[in-house]
């Protein structure tokens, strides 16, 4: 929104499923719903949106001698068998679950990058993006970091799935952005794991967003979905040595900036700043 009155800044709507014609030296192909709740909504476009999706902006990068940086993302390597995640593992997918429009989807689009690059000469990055949260994430998005935050904020309760005692890696946006800006520019193909090594159960998750928010948020246990990953973390050796990059950003840090955006969307500019100030009461967080 903050570049709609830039004239360099053109906003094009358009579904990737369909081929487009345009002028381009970079592509950064970001496309396709990445919270479990949205891409299994409907499975089959998310599989034509990683994979036609993928093939439309491949031919055009082809096409206009773009450099073409395609975002996969840590759910190639399915419910991991190798802890942490190195990029030379090879996964452990569920090729006919309810997570593998997705997984799979992401699978082929990286196959495809690389068939291009060997066949058609085109400058490739693959980035595998791992759990990623921060300001300006939808507020019913469905993932984990933004459901908490939300639910806190509104006095619910914490819904943690299963146990809580699965793990996840949680990654600053600006680190992500720093990271796929420093792939694009540089000489490395990859794949790279582009994460926070930094790794949280799901109970350890909502007892941060407690301190942070409400020491007094309740937690309410719900069940698992299917094939949900027990651990994951990256194994970011290869990113640090090949693109100078690691994040800065820790998740005591990260998160009251993503509570101080969640706030002003959900009550207004009016709601008091105690979710940030880290005093874990919460007291005075007010609705409109
Ligand atoms: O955030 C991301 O970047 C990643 O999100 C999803 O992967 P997932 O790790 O399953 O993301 P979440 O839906 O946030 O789930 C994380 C964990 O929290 C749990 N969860 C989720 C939501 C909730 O309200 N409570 C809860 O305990 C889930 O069961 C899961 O174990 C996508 O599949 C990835 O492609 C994407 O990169």
């Amino acid at each position: 929104m903050h570049h709609f009155g830039n004239p360099n800044f053109e906003l094009i709507r358009h579904d990737v499923v369909e081929p487009i014609l345009l002028e381009v030296d970079q592509i950064y192909h970001l496309a396709c719903p990445a919270s479990p709740v949205h891409y299994k909504f409907n499975p089959v476009k998310t599989i034509k949106t990683n994979v036609v999706g993928t093939l439309n902006m491949l031919g055009l990068a082809k096409r206009v001698g773009a450099r073409f940086l395609l975002t996969s993302t840590s759910e190639v390597y399915g419910d991991p068998l190798q802890h942490p995640q190195v990029e030379t593992y090879w996964g452990n997918v569920n090729p006919i679950g309810v997570r593998s429009c997705y997984d799979e989807g992401k699978r082929t689009a990286e196959t495809l990058t690389m068939d291009y690059h060997r066949g058609a000469q085109v400058e490739v990055r693959i980035a595998r993006i791992f759990n990623t949260y921060g300001p300006r994430m939808c507020i019913d998005d469905g993932r984990v970091v933004s459901n908490f935050v939300a639910q806190a904020l509104r006095k619910e309760p914490l819904t943690v799935y299963g146990d809580g005692k699965q793990t996840r890696s949680f990654q600053y946006v600006s680190d992500l952005v720093e990271g796929l800006m420093r792939l694009m520019e540089g000489e490395h193909i990859g794949p790279f794991n582009l994460g926070n090594p930094g790794e949280f159960t799901m109970l350890e998750l909502a007892n941060v967003v407690q301190e942070t928010i409400d020491s007094n948020a309740k937690i309410e246990f719900h069940p698992n979905t299917e094939d949900d990953p027990h651990k994951r973390k990256p194994d970011i050796t290869r990113a640090k040595e090949m693109l100078g990059w690691e994040p800065k950003i820790s998740l005591r840090q990260g998160l009251p900036l993503m509570v101080t955006d969640f706030q002003k969307r959900i009550f207004g500019d009016q709601s008091v700043t105690a979710a940030t100030s880290g005093t874990g009461t919460g007291t005075s967080v007010g609705s409109t």
